[in-house]
């Protein structure tokens, strides 16, 4: 089985490109999405004894979370360094599912694959990216975020042109949906026919 590890910076079109990953036939697994998942459903102690702000009926209230850590960003390595490891055991649990059920791609969405060094776990890594003003715009219009946040999220990401020179593939997001449609179904084809990586291409 071939592990496709996806990335990108915040707003690059990571979750939209997955699903276009998931339409080919690609099982995903969303590391985002786990997190959130985490948080709504399991009670976890450590969280309750660093967070306790942040807590409503034993669980996180993500929001409140998002707050405490704008107001005070030095908090969010330690939020990390409890949420990592348990997103990281949800991540083998799903590569092992993929595996017993005979699959010949999955794919881990990990918006911080090359910070966390998450590029050993995959056998290839797809980034997403497009123009740094799209993504502003992009992020910005999403409710809840502010100018403040996005800048709290990013002094935490690698930038995008180190993540780009990184890539084994690029697929480039300002170019509509189609065109990055186009590029799944290609890489998909590329990965089957035993073609890892466009670097040096
Ligand atoms: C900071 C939190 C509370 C903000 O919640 P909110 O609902 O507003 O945002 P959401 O989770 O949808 O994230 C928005 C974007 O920021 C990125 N992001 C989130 N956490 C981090 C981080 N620690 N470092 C860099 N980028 C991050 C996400 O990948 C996503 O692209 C939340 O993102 C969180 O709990 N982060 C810590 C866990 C983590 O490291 N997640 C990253 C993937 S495992
Ligand atoms: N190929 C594309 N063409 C046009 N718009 C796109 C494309 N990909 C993503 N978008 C738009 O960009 C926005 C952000 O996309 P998405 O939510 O997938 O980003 P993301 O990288 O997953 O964000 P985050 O890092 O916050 O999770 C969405 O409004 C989406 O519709």
């Amino acid at each position: 089985m071939i592990v496709i590890g996806l990335t990108g910076s915040i707003g690059m079109g990571k979750s939209t490109t997955a699903k276009m990953f998931a339409e080919e036939g690609v099982a995903v697994n969303d590391a985002d999405a786990v997190v959130h998942d985490i948080y709504r459903n399991e009670d976890v102690a450590a969280l309750r004894d660093a967070f306790p702000g942040s807590i409503r009926s034993g669980i996180v209230d993500r929001q409140q979370l998002s707050r405490e850590l704008t107001a005070a960003p030095e908090k969010l390595r330690l939020l990390e360094s409890i949420i990592h490891p348990l997103v990281r055991q949800r991540e083998k649990e799903f590569l092992a599912r993929q595996r017993q059920a005979g699959a010949d791609l999955a794919l881990l969405d990990i918006p911080l694959l090359f910070e966390v060094k998450a590029e050993d776990r995959v056998d290839t890594v797809v980034v997403v990216t497009c123009d740094p003003q799209i993504q502003r715009e992009r992020v910005l219009a999403r409710p809840g975020m502010t100018a403040e946040k996005l800048d709290m999220i990013l002094s935490r990401q690698m930038p995008d042109a180190e993540k780009r020179k990184r890539a084994d593939f690029l697929i480039h997001t300002g170019a509509g949906m189609n065109a990055a449609r186009q590029r799944v179904k290609q890489i998909i084809a590329a990965l089957k026919a035993g073609r890892m990586t466009e670097k040096h291409a």
